[in-house]
């Protein structure tokens, strides 16, 4: 089972319009917590590239000075693919039961020379739910 953690402090550059934190600044946070999380499934980052988002929600808005926490667990394990479901919570939200944005991102393995999918091999003993 494998579930990765990092923490992002929300700072001034961080913020929208409205001065909660920027949909994108979220975004991209997530996907960095999604691909360090593929990483430790699949150890060769050169071979491990985007493929989609599903189901990606803001719930609440986030405020400045706020530390998250993305948790990334491997909620699926394909033949070229896995995906990883990411969500960002308070830092003082011990069972991240309260999540202000959260997604499920696919990473597909390539051949780093010809750029074509390939079989992973990656065991399925690595997933978990995400509660
Ligand atoms: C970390 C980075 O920033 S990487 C940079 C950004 N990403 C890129 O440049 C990648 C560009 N895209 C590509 O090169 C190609 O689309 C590839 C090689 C990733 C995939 O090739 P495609 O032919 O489009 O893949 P295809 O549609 O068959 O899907 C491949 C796998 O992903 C799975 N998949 C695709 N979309 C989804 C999705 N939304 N949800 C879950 N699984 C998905 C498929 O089921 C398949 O899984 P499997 O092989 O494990 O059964």
């Amino acid at each position: 089972m494998v579930e990765v953690s990092t923490f992002q402090l929300i700072k001034m550059g961080d913020l929208n319009h409205h001065g909660t934190l920027f949909v994108a600044k979220a975004l991209e946070w997530l996907s960095e917590t999604g691909f360090i999380t593929a990483c430790h499934a699949y150890e060769d980052p050169n071979e491990l590239v985007y493929r989609g988002m599903d189901d990606f929600k803001f719930l609440k808005p986030a405020d400045k000075g706020e530390i998250l926490r993305f948790t990334g667990k491997i909620i699926n394990v394909g033949t070229t693919s896995l995906t990883v479901s990411v969500k960002a919570c308070s830092f003082a939200d011990k069972d991240n039961s309260d999540p202000y944005c959260m997604g499920k991102i696919t990473y597909v393995v390539i051949d780093k020379e010809t750029r074509k999918k390939k079989a992973h091999n990656i065991p399925k003993e690595i997933m978990c739910e995400h509660k």
